[in-house]
């Protein structure tokens, strides 16, 4: 949270809120998004797709008319594919080329091929927008101190709980103080 605030702080400043042409100057962020839907997909499995004629994938046999169920949640906690795949870490992805544009299937959130997800691009950008704007305005505890302490995962529920998309079992409940010029979060008129 202090390496993304100093980077928004830095590239964007105080004065104004991030725009989405921002984005391409903001690389941790750009990290920060890649990791979380690493390690926290909104959808475990992709949608069912099913073999139109026999096929061998990872040297297995896939008869015709198979339904195949992609479990994106595992492949992004593989310990074979991702080192100490269970911490958050945004800089595992420092100078790698890796998208999450189904181009590599270490990282499919939005699926891959013909059916992936239409709604990638608007999907990626509100991401950006929303993770980038809320730590640019906020400052986050969970408790009512002063001190951002919101990264501080000892004090915060990480599991998750299974449906049709995946949420946080307990839901976060932080103090946000605003860290920008109050005449900032007026609505403009
Ligand atoms: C973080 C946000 C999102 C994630 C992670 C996500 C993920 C996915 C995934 C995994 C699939 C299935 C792909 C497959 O099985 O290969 C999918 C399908 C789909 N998504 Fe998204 N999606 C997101 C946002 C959106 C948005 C914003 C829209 C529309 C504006 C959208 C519209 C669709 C549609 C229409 C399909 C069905 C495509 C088809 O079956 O041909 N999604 N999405």
């Amino acid at each position: 949270m202090v390496k993304l605030t100093e980077e928004i702080d830095t590239v964007v400043g105080k004065t104004r809120f991030l725009t989405e042409k921002d984005i391409e100057n903001l690389p941790y962020l750009q990290m920060v998004v890649k990791e979380s839907l690493r390690l926290h997909p909104p959808g475990a499995l992709l949608l069912p797709h099913e073999s139109m004629e026999d096929c061998k994938i990872g040297g297995y046999d896939i008869p015709s008319n198979t339904m195949a169920y992609v479990n994106v949640w595992a492949i992004g906690r593989d310990p074979s594919i991702w080192e100490t795949p269970q911490m958050f870490l945004p800089e595992r992805f420092e100078g790698k080329n890796v998208t999450v544009y189904g181009r590599h299937f270490d990282l499919l959130p939005f699926g891959s091929g013909r059916r992936m997800c239409p709604g990638w691009s608007l999907a990626m950008a509100d991401l950006h927008l929303l993770i980038g704007t809320f730590v640019q305005a906020y400052s986050l505890s969970v408790n009512s101190g002063n001190q951002s302490d919101v990264l501080d995962g000892a004090t915060i529920d990480f599991s998750e709980k299974a449906g049709s998309s995946i949420s946080m079992r307990t839901p976060l409940a932080v103090f946000a103080r605003p860290r920008l010029p109050l005449h900032m979060y007026q609505p403009s008129s």
